[in-house]
């Protein structure tokens, strides 16, 4: 998380970024001139929200004629991997996606096998994992685990 997300477009644009999340958060004022930046740039623009942050207010940054393309709900403060998965975070989930069945959700914080299934029933369908993978033994599998768990909760909504 930055505080101020401007400053970072062209860099990562340089330097080949795909896409390019910013915090809601911090971008009350500016978020219309950052999206437009961020795609000159080529990228795809994403927000993101703390879990304090209540799910309407990236409503507007969706429901606009140039709208952010990925909603990324933390399901931990940001800060540093290896804290616990804050299951009430899927309620902003799945108001996302009864809303807009074709966004892209991500969640990030604590994902990895047991909690995979909660997040992606809700209807995540981008996983960030930190420690669950770097942490495991065999991170290829968990990979996998938490891949099919998207995979098929995708398949039944
Ligand atoms: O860095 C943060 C939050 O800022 C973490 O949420 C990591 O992005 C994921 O780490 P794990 O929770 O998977 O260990």
């Amino acid at each position: 998380m930055v505080t101020n997300p401007l400053d970072y477009v062209e860099p990562l644009g340089k330097a080949g970024a795909s896409g390019f999340t910013f915090h809601v958060e911090t971008s009350k004022e500016n978020w219309q001139e950052l999206v437009q930046k961020i795609k000159s740039k080529g990228m795809k623009p994403g927000v993101s929200l703390r879990p304090g942050t209540p799910i309407e207010e990236v409503y507007p940054l969706l429901d606009n004629e140039n709208p952010v393309e990925m909603v990324l709900v933390m399901t931990v403060e940001p800060g540093f991997g290896g804290q616990k998965f804050m299951p009430e975070m899927m309620d902003k989930v799945r108001a996302l996606r009864k809303k807009y069945p074709s966004l892209d959700i991500e969640v990030d914080g604590g994902l990895g096998p047991s909690t995979i299934d909660l997040a992606a029933s809700a209807g995540a369908n981008c996983i960030v994992a930190g420690s669950s993978v770097f942490g495991a033994s065999d991170p290829a599998h968990v990979i996998t685990l938490m891949s099919k768990s998207v995979e098929d909760a995708q398949k039944t909504s």
